[in-house]
């Protein structure tokens, strides 16, 4: 069985993980998109008791616990077709909890590695505070929560790629076009 290829993307809220994993998936047909938040957001919509907490845990900018979040990232790997494919799973895995869980649900996937969006919180907090897309958790007190989190939970994940020898770390400031040349480079694309 051909298995695909998984590249987690990591950086603080507002590093551009988003608008990179778009500039990918637009410039290689073999990639597919999953950001863990966007998944989250759609089944917190859901009218249930897990949407319920899904929305808790957004606007606490606290983290849900992983076995709904790599399941909702499971199942639409099988949407959209399992094998041979590039996936970028952007914004995941943010603390301990979803990288233990994601290895042990998921432990026949191979993982090529971890691209990380380094940028300063000033800048973060910048562009988030700007993003127009009318998130709920875009506003002050929650941002400087989900910053806190990045730093405590998602920040050691970050170094345990690094450990692992799984990092392309590559500098989040400028422009996007240029930050995308760095991506290309860091994931020996062209
Ligand atoms: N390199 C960049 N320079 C300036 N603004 C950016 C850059 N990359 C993304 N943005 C803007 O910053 C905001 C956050 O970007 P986004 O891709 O949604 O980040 P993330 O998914 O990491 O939270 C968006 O409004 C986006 O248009
Ligand atoms: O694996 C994940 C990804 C996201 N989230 C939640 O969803 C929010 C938004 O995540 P997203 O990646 O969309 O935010 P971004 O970093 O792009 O601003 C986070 O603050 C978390 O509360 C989560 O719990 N687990
Ligand atoms: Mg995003």
């Amino acid at each position: 069985m051909a298995y695909p290829r998984i590249i987690f993307v990591l950086g603080g809220p507002g590093s551009g993980k988003g608008t990179q994993c778009k500039k990918l998936i637009d410039t290689y047909s073999d990639f597919v998109h999953l950001s863990a938040g966007e998944l989250l957001r759609e089944a917190r919509n859901s009218g249930s008791e897990v949407g319920e907490m899904i929305e808790k845990c957004i606007m606490e900018g606290s983290i849900v616990p992983a076995e709904v979040t790599v399941g909702l990232l499971r199942d639409a790997m099988v949407r959209n077709g399992w094998e041979k494919k590039k996936f970028l799973i952007d914004g995941f895995p943010r603390n301990d909890d979803n990288y233990d869980v994601w290895f042990r649900m998921l432990p026949e996937i191979p993982v090529e590695c971890c691209l990380f969006l380094d940028c300063d919180d000033q800048v973060l907090v910048n562009r988030i505070l700007n993003r127009s897309e009318g998130r709920s958790d875009d506003n002050i007190e929650t941002l400087t929560k989900r910053l806190k989190t990045y730093k405590e939970c998602t920040q050691p994940i970050v170094k345990r790629f690094g450990d692992a020898g799984k990092l392309a770390s590559i500098d989040a400031l400028g422009d996007p076009e240029i930050i995308f040349n760095r991506v290309k480079a860091a994931l020996s694309l062209e």
